[in-house]
C-alpha cells in the first residue's frame, strides 16, 4: 500500500484547561474517503481545523506525502491542495453561487482591463456553473443568492467549490447534517465522484449509515485519541459504535 498523503502525529491541543486532543494520529490514503467518527466532543472538528491549518497544534507533525508541514493558516492548506467543506458551510449568503466559489480567487477580464483589476463575471459564472453541473447540483438561476437556496443546493455548491479547488485533499465536517434523505444521498454520491476523481476526503459523522455507505476506512476518535482504526468492508455498525464509545476496541 502507497504511503498516507496526509498524516497526523501526536496532535495535542488545549484550549484552556480543556484537552481536545492528547496526542491523536490519523493516516488519510491518497485516492480513499476516510471516515473520522467518534462521540461528542472526541476532538474530531479540533483534529480537523489543525490538518487544514485553520488551528496551530500545541505539539505533535502533520505529515504531507511523507514530507513534514507546518501549516500557519488555511490559506497555507489550501496552497498545498487541501480544501475544508465546514460545518457551518462557509459561504456568503448575500453572494451568488459564483462570486462564492471565486472568493478570494477572482479571476480578471483578460489583457488591459484585468490589468486595471475588472473581474471576468461571465467566466466565473461558466466555471461555477460548470463545476455544480458536473456534480449535479442544479441551479435554477446563478442570479440568485446563496441565501435563496435549499439546505441541499448550498451542500451542493460548498462540497462543488472546495472540490473545484482541491487537488489533493477536501475535509468535510458532518455534510449531511440537516439533510433530508434525497439530499444525502446526492452529498452521498458527490463524494464518491471526488474520491473517484483522485482526491482523498476525510468524512466527519455521526450517521454511521453514511460512514458505512462512502467511507472506505474508519478511524475512531476517543478522549482526544485515536482509539481504533477500521476496513469499512471489515467491520460491523456495532463494533463501530463500540469503538466509539469504549464499550469495546
Ligand atoms: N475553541 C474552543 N474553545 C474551547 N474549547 C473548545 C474549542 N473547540 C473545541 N473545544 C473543546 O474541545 C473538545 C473537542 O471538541 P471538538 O469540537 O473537536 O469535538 P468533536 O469530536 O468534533 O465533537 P462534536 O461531535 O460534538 O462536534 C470539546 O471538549 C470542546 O468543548
Amino acid at each position: 500500500m502507497a504511503g498516507p498523503l496526509l498524516e497526523a502525529r501526536g496532535i495535542v491541543k488545549s484550549y484552556g484547561h480543556v484537552e481536545a486532543l492528547r496526542g491523536a494520529d490519523l493516516a488519510l490514503p491518497p485516492g480513499e474517503v476516510v471516515a473520522l467518527i467518534g462521540d461528542n466532543g472526541a476532538g474530531k472538528s479540533t483534529l480537523a481545523k489543525i490538518l487544514s491549518g485553520v488551528e496551530p497544534p500545541d505539539d505533535g507533525e502533520i505529515l504531507l506525502d511523507g514530507r513534514p508541514m507546518a501549516f500557519s493558516s488555511a490559506e497555507d492548506a489550501r496552497a498545498a491542495g487541501i480544501e475544508t467543506v465546514y460545518q457551518d458551510l462557509a459561504l456568503c449568503a448575500d453572494l451568488t453561487p459564483a462570486a462564492n466559489f471565486f472568493l478570494g480567487r477572482e479571476l480578471l477580464k483578460p489583457g488591459l482591463l484585468g490589468r486595471l483589476g475588472l473581474l471576468d463575471d461571465a467566466a466565473m459564472r461558466e466555471r461555477a456553473r460548470q463545476a455544480c453541473e458536473r456534480l449535479g447540483v442544479e441551479l435554477k438561476s446563478q442570479d440568485a443568492p446563496v441565501s435563496t437556496l435549499s439546505g441541499g443546493q448550498r451542500q451542493g455548491v460548498a462540497v462543488a467549490r472546495a472540490v473545484t479547488w482541491a487537488r489533493r485533499v477536501v475535509f468535510m465536517d458532518e455534510p449531511t447534517a440537516a439533510l433530508g434523505v434525497v439530499q444525502t444521498r446526492r452529498v452521498l454520491d458527490l463524494i464518491r465522484g471526488v474520491r473517484d476523481s483522485g482526491v482523498s476526503v476525510l468524512l466527519i459523522s455521526h450517521n454511521m449509515q453514511d460512514v458505512k455507505a462512502v467511507s472506505d476506512r474508519v478511524e475512531v476518535l476517543r478522549l482526544g485519541r485515536r482509539v481504533a482504526r477500521f476496513d469499512t468492508a471489515q467491520v460491523s455498525m456495532e463494533e463501530l459504535v463500540g469503538a466509539m464509545t469504549g464499550a469495546r476496541g
